[in-house]
């Protein structure tokens, strides 16, 4: 006899209950199916599920506020979903059947992709060596050269079965050195004299004279100003202006790479004048965005946010401009403005990155610590992924070790429980990005492990995200989840969501399994791979969520994804029942998808 757990929801019960209560009724069953699943409010229980038909007419749903939402990319699922096989990352793979659940790493890796990694093979390495996002910068290369970066991506998810996203990264208004005429860089002695102008020249650029793509910087600058190459790597002071050129003097030596970034800034203040007005998406960057949109990447990252304007803005016009698309928009926080406007903006966004280059050429370095840590709490408290960025490993551009201090800023990151790392020029045009990578992801795991094993988890504050009755159970249903998961001991989570919601709300909850999460469409998959701790599969599964887990079940099995005497203990059925089998000697933990489409 098995022992139930029935949670009901308030309209069931008739009495009118508090928004937040819940009310719990213990019963015995003999069978798995007696669910009172008709007594609930349509929106709360299995209201929508991927239909398995090969309908090509787009699901229209109904929602909370009655107003239909059309989902087409269910049906786009269900035409190429083969109802038989189940879809995972090859690594992911090879990791579950050799070392079991438990010990994947949860911190997912993204790497910029740059001259020393766009071949297939360095591609496949990187893919292999545990990249989850790969991301391409439009600072640099040409359309094309990404494009062909992008094409390579896809072959080798599809000839080789990963799942790698690809993240494209946006120029920005930001105010930055020319391509130092195709030199690879440049050396400022201590006392040059160097010349930053908008003046164009041809081929016969004067020496130590640098062009900057700014048209009002000679009018923003004023003599005394000291003048930051990328955040401080090098710096010069200003000490003439003649018209459009203004002339400076090299006050700490050092190397000038093509398309440096530039920061000005007077008593200890970044100077923000006209250029502060410079918009957060240029003309270049929304020829850059049409481009992602039509290679259908995964997400848009945008730099230099300073509002929650933006990203509403860049959000409708991607909607527009492809209704099926569900790329991803990511907030780059790298500004003053965008830390002054942090919440609304990550509210707007579809996660964020901390992007500490240029944050540290904005603020204080001593601040970005602090920073950082505010950031990586906001969004987990609004349900965003965040990615820690920037020179994490710096060191391993040149030398195939990293420092001591490299470690214990990725160790710090990892424990902050960041969904994402990511490597730039250690992976874009470092001499040892694959050693870059592993030192990321053993780090990563070995502080994962030390932290369950120390049980320091924080009790992190988790607000309710969700505006409806509707989203509150979704939320309860999923810490719920996690928790007991904790306190069982269980091995995995698994949870079947279709937009990846329901799986963000559990990676949210950091439980000390990981989750495996089920999605019907490879670009749900794909997203997915930027949260913590989600293992994500392609399956198409239908509304009988009890026939779902067997299926999974048995397609796990034959895969050797799981061991065969491996059985479940726990279910968490639609909306609003849980149930508990006392009696089975138990290894997992499930939750369905709950609210419309979640
Ligand atoms: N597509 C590319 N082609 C050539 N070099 C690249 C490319 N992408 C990156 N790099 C090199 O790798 C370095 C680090 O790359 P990354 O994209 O992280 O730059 P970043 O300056 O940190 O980012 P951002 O410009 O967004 O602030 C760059 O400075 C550049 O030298
Ligand atoms: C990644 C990035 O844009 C930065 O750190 O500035
Ligand atoms: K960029
Ligand atoms: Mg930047």
């Amino acid at each position: 006899m098995s022992q139930s757990l029935h949670l009901f929801s308030p309209s069931s019960s008739g009495v009118a209950l508090p928004k937040h209560s819940l009310r719990f009724t213990p019963s015995v069953s003999t069978s798995n199916r007696q669910f009172p699943v008709t007594s609930f409010p349509r929106r709360c229980c299995f209201a929508i599920r991927a239909s398995a038909s090969a309908s090509s007419d787009p699901k229209v749903l109904e929602t909370e506020n009655g107003k239909p939402e059309v989902l087409s990319h269910v049906t786009a699922a269900a035409v190429s979903s083969d109802s038989a096989s189940i879809e995972v990352d090859a690594v992911t793979e090879v990791e579950l059947k050799e070392n079991g659940f438990r010990s994947t790493r949860r911190t997912k890796l993204v790497c910029t992709i740059g001259p020393a990694t766009c071949g297939f093979k360095q591609l496949e390495a990187l893919a292999v060596g545990g990249m989850n996002v790969a991301r391409i910068n439009m600072c640099h290369g040409e359309r094309e050269w990404h494009k062909a970066v992008i094409e390579r991506v896809r072959r080798l998810n599809e000839e080789k079965g990963y799942a790698v996203a690809i993240m494209m990264d946006t120029e920005g208004s930001e105010i930055h050195m020319d391509d130092l005429g195709g030199a690879p860089s440049a050396k400022a002695e201590d006392g040059e004299i160097w010349t930053f102008t908008v003046r164009a020249f041809g081929s016969s650029r004067p020496e130590r004279t640098i062009n900057v793509n700014y048209d009002g910087f000679a009018e923003d600058v004023a003599i005394g100003d000291e003048l930051l190459v990328d955040g401080g790597m090098v710096r010069f002071e200003v000490i003439e202006k003649i018209g459009p050129d203004v002339k400076c003097r090299c006050t700490d030596p050092g190397l000038l790479l093509p398309r440096a970034n530039l920061t000005f800034w007077r008593d200890g203040s970044l100077v923000r004048e006209r250029n502060a007005m410079l918009p957060t998406i240029s003309a270049k960057d929304w020829l850059d965005i049409d481009f992602g949109i039509a290679e259908g990447v995964d997400f848009i990252a945008i730099s230099f946010v300073k509002s929650a304007e933006v990203i509403n803005h860049l959000k409708s016009y991607i909607a527009a401009r492809s209704r099926d698309s569900d790329i991803a928009v990511i907030a780059k926080i790298e500004s003053i403005d965008s830390l002054k406007n942090l919440e609304e903006i990550i509210q707007a966004s579809d996660g964020a990155m901390v992007a500490r280059g240029d944050l540290g050429a904005q603020i204080p370095l001593e601040q970005v610590p602090s920073a950082q840590q505010r950031i990586v709490q906001v969004c987990r408290q609004l349900n965003r992924p965040v990615i820690v960025a920037s020179q994490l490993l710096e060191s391993m551009i040149e030398y195939p070790t990293p420092t001591r201090a490299e470690v214990a800023d990725v160790s710090e990151a990892v424990r902050q429980r960041a969904d994402a790392l990511m490597l730039s020029g250690e992976s874009a045009m470092g001499q040892f990005p694959d050693k870059a990578l592993t030192v990321l992801r053993s780090v990563s795991v070995r502080i994962e492990k030390w932290w369950r094993e120390e049980k320091r988890h924080e009790a992190m504050e988790l607000p309710e995200v969700g505006s409806s009755f509707s989203d509150s159970i979704s939320e309860e249903i999923c810490t719920s989840a996690a928790k007991m998961a904790n306190n069982l001991g269980v091995d995995a989570l698994f949870v079947y969501t279709k937009t990846g919601h329901m799986a963000s709300l559990l990676s949210r909850c950091r439980p000390d399994c990981p989750i495996f999460a089920f999605t019907t469409t490879t670009s749900v998959r794909r997203r997915l791979n930027l949260q913590w701790g989600l293992i994500p599969f392609r399956l198409s599964f239908s509304d009988d969520m009890e026939s779902n887990l067997n299926k999974t079940f048995s397609l796990l099995k034959a895969r050797g994804m799981i061991k065969s005497d491996y059985q479940f203990q726990l279910k968490c059925f639609g909306h609003g029942i849980i149930e508990v089998q006392s009696q089975v000697k138990s290894i997992c933990y499930y939750t369905g998808g709950c609210t419309s489409g979640s």
